[in-house]
């Protein structure tokens, strides 16, 4: 059986023409965690999705769904992935009960409470349609019949487009409680990394061409620390050193990111002969592990 790791991508290479998007990116998701995918803008998240839901073929490398190849899983298969881009809903000239009747005819697994559950916190008449309905709203409805889908897999793409800080709280819970009760897998991207940090038990980290990091948050949070130091007025850091993740000068105070105790730090400064006075140690929350290892821009 596929237990082990419900996604399986190995050595994905995507190019769009001759433009190199990443390559050799290998990574796995076990049965039952929620992960997180963060990267900046354009570092491939989406191209990354499509691709693990079989839309489009990487140029090598392979992506296995359950242990399938996910370009030839058969359709039946594929109805346990519950797949949300963006917050679309498509037959928008629907109401809330027409939707879910109609999706419910192609999932056996159906699970229509899940769905009203949600729905009943939407303040929307019964018999309005999806067209007239705000962005927020209907990014609540796809989640709705996703979450009602009942599906082994959920891959959600920027899920909370459009949704106000109070339905994407709502939504985190419900999600988080509905995936650990069920012992569902998530994989999923959002740029608001303060609802990733409430949700995910692992993230990895794309920068452009690559990973950075994949690993549980908690081992990140408890590992990466925030340092600044005050340098001579004038003096400039050149560190040839890979352990510091992005210092940056402003006047005479250094601000880097590292795997490394204070203590490490002192020892590494001393060594490079680095003038520092002031040195603080912090640590992080996950947006700042986020900026702190892909820099500020
Ligand atoms: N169909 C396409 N044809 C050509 N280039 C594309 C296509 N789709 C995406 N790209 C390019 O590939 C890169 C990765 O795009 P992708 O949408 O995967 O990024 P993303 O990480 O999801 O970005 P964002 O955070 O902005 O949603 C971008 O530079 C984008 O311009």
């Amino acid at each position: 059986m596929y237990m082990e790791s419900v996604i399986e991508c190995k050595n994905l290479t995507h190019y769009y023409g001759k433009r190199l998007i990443y390559e050799n990116l290998s990574f796995s998701v076990p049965q039952g965690r929620i992960l997180g995918l963060l990267g900046k803008n354009g570092t491939g998240k989406t191209t990354t999705i499509n691709i693990l839901s079989g839309y489009l073929r990487p140029r090598s490398g392979e992506c296995l769904v359950f242990g399938e190849n996910v370009q030839t899983m058969n359709p039946a298969r594929r109805r346990d992935i519950g797949l949300l881009i963006e917050g679309h809903v498509q037959y928008t000239f629907m109401n809330i009960s027409q939707i879910e009747k109609f999706y419910s005819q192609f999932y056996p697994k159906w699970n229509k409470d899940a769905y009203y559950e949600l729905m009943e916190k939407l303040k929307v008449a019964p018999g309005q349609r999806i067209s007239r309905m705000s962005c927020g709203q209907r990014s609540q409805v796809a989640l709705g019949l996703i979450l009602a889908q009942n599906p082994e897999l959920l891959v959600l793409d920027d899920f909370s487009l459009g949704l106000d800080p109070g339905y994407r709280r709502l939504f985190i819970e419900y999600l988080h409680e509905y995936a650990k009760a069920e012992n569902k897998t998530v994989f999923l991207t959002s740029h608001i990394i303060q609802d990733m940090e409430r949700l995910i038990d692992d993230c990895i980290i794309l920068d452009y061409g690559k990973i950075l990091i994949q690993q549980p948050v908690s081992t990140l949070l408890d590992n990466l620390r925030r340092f600044t130091f005050t340098v001579p007025e004038g003096y400039s850091w050149q560190i040839a050193d890979d352990k510091f993740y992005h210092p940056s000068l402003i006047r005479n105070h250094i601000e880097t990111y590292a795997f490394l105790k204070q203590e490490d730090v002192e020892q590494e400064l001393r060594e490079m002969q680095v003038p520092y006075t002031e040195l603080k140690c912090e640590n992080v929350n996950l947006e700042d592990a986020f900026i702190g290892l892909t820099g500020k821009y």
